[in-house]
């Protein structure tokens, strides 16, 4: 009786590890990535040296998520665009340059939180 339960508990946990299996590799393909993580370990330092606010983390986890989502399924499409279509094709092109278009907003908005929540702060200091 307890087996389908078992078994669904064990398939979620299997995902988990299937996907940090994918963040685990695209970290070693990436350099992209590793730059990120590296941003992320000083934004955090940043943020604890600041004392951010509440509000202000979870802004700052926002953006550092969203950056890390769109560069995780920019690796995805570059890889599965790469599998299907080695050869030149327009739309593979198409379909790369959209998932990098989709890293640059995420990177865009992800500055525009840093220099909101960090900016005046490192101003005063400097000033
Ligand atoms: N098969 C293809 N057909 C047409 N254009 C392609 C193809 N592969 C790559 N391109 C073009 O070359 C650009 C760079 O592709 P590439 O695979 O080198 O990714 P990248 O931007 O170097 O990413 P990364 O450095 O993260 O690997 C793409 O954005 C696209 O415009």
């Amino acid at each position: 009786m307890a087996e389908p339960k078992d078994s669904l508990l064990r398939r979620r946990v299997a995902s988990f590890g299937h996907a940090f299996r994918g963040v685990a590799s695209a970290l070693r393909s990436e350099v992209h990535l590793r730059f990120h993580a590296l941003a992320t370990v000083v934004t955090i330092g940043f943020g604890f040296y600041f004392g951010i606010s509440r509000l202000e983390w979870a802004l700052v986890a926002l953006a550092v998520g969203t950056v890390w989502s769109a560069e995780l399924v920019n690796t995805a499409v570059e890889a599965v665009v790469d599998l299907v279509s080695p050869d030149y094709h327009v739309l593979a092109g198409k379909a790369k340059d959209v998932a990098a278009g989709a890293v640059l907003v995420a990177a865009g908005a992800a500055l525009v939180v840093g220099l909101l929540v960090f900016g005046p702060r490192v101003w005063a200091l400097l000033g």
